[in-house]
């Protein structure tokens, strides 16, 4: 299967920070939540993958090196970055009107149907918009030009849950096209277990794993007890372990084998966000 998109050793230095010898690839039909702390390089990744800062490493999307892609081709990749670009004067029809100047491929009835089903008033003035209509309008805005991948920096970030969920249906629905993907960042680890297909972390500008959710969810596992008790479980296994006052706390790889050869031990199965924790803030083994 040809990946949608392939990262070979990106590599981006900024004074006191290096984005080091990145590789990922996202297959049609998948759904890849890119997660990792502030500051762990996921939007310098994703502006590499859009062109937007030079950097080295190869970046191919549709099998094409960015500036090789048609107008076509950049015509089916929807983007939405943090926060809304549109300007504050225009009215959404206004904005719809150069959109369909822009997009060869421009969807006009499904902008109007979403703007519709999401409450967004056409003759309305963007400065007049909330964080989350205007959210809203970027995320519509990028679903309505025909896109076979979408890239999504922290779409749901500063939206309540209920849009949230509105938002995350909408993906769902692009998804159901076998030919689609998405890449999407977030700080909101619980959106990613819903919607991702592959888990990719990334921390201090390196790769730590980008796996499927559900090797994550069916295996990986944290481990609660002595510290000298958990340093006992073998280095293939043992991930991370975080000192805590009285007890300590380890991730581990393959729960079920470590809780049965480690009976007094508590294991269980491990969220995102601890795993995210765990990596973070543990020593790395
Ligand atoms: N133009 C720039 N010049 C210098 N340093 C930069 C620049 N852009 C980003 N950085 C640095 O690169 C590092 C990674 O930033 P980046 O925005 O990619 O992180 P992030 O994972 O998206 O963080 P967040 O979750 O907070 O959005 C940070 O230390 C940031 O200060």
């Amino acid at each position: 299967m040809d990946a949608i998109l392939s990262i070979e050793h990106l590599h981006k230095q900024y004074s006191g920070f290096e984005l080091n010898d990145l590789c990922l690839q996202l297959n049609p039909g998948e759904v890849m939540g890119f997660i990792g702390e502030n500051g762990a390089g996921k939007t310098t990744t994703i502006k590499s993958i859009l062109g937007l800062i030079r950097h080295d490493g190869e970046v191919r999307i549709f099998g094409k090196p960015f500036e090789q892609l048609s107008e076509r081709e950049r015509g089916q990749i929807g983007v939405v970055l943090d926060g809304c670009h549109f300007h504050d004067p225009l009215t959404v029809k206004r904005v719809e009107q150069i959109l369909s100047g822009i997009y060869p491929e421009w969807e006009r009835t499904k902008f109007l149907q979403l703007c519709e089903r999401f409450g967004l008033p056409l003759n309305k003035k963007i400065k007049t918009f909330s964080t989350g209509m205007k959210m809203k309008l970027s995320i519509i805005a990028a679903l309505s030009h025909n896109a076979r991948l979408l890239i999504l920096d922290e779409p749901t970030s500063g939206l309540d849950p209920i849009v949230r969920d509105e938002m995350l249906d909408l993906f769902y629905d692009f998804i159901q096209d076998e030919t689609h993907s998405i890449l999407f960042s977030s700080h909101i680890t619980t959106d990613i277990e819903k919607i991702a297909d592959r888990v990719t972390f990334i921390h201090q500008g390196r790769l730590q794993f980008s796996l499927p959710k559900d090797v994550l969810h069916d295996e990986y596992g944290i481990v609660k007890g002595a510290r000298s008790e958990i340093e006992k479980i073998d280095s293939d296994s043992l991930l991370a372990i975080v000192p805590q006052s009285l007890t300590c706390q380890g991730l581990v790889r393959n729960r079920e084998e470590v809780r049965q050869a480690f009976g007094k031990l508590n294991v269980e199965a491990a969220t995102l966000e601890e795993i995210m924790l765990c990596m973070v803030k543990g020593e790395l083994r």
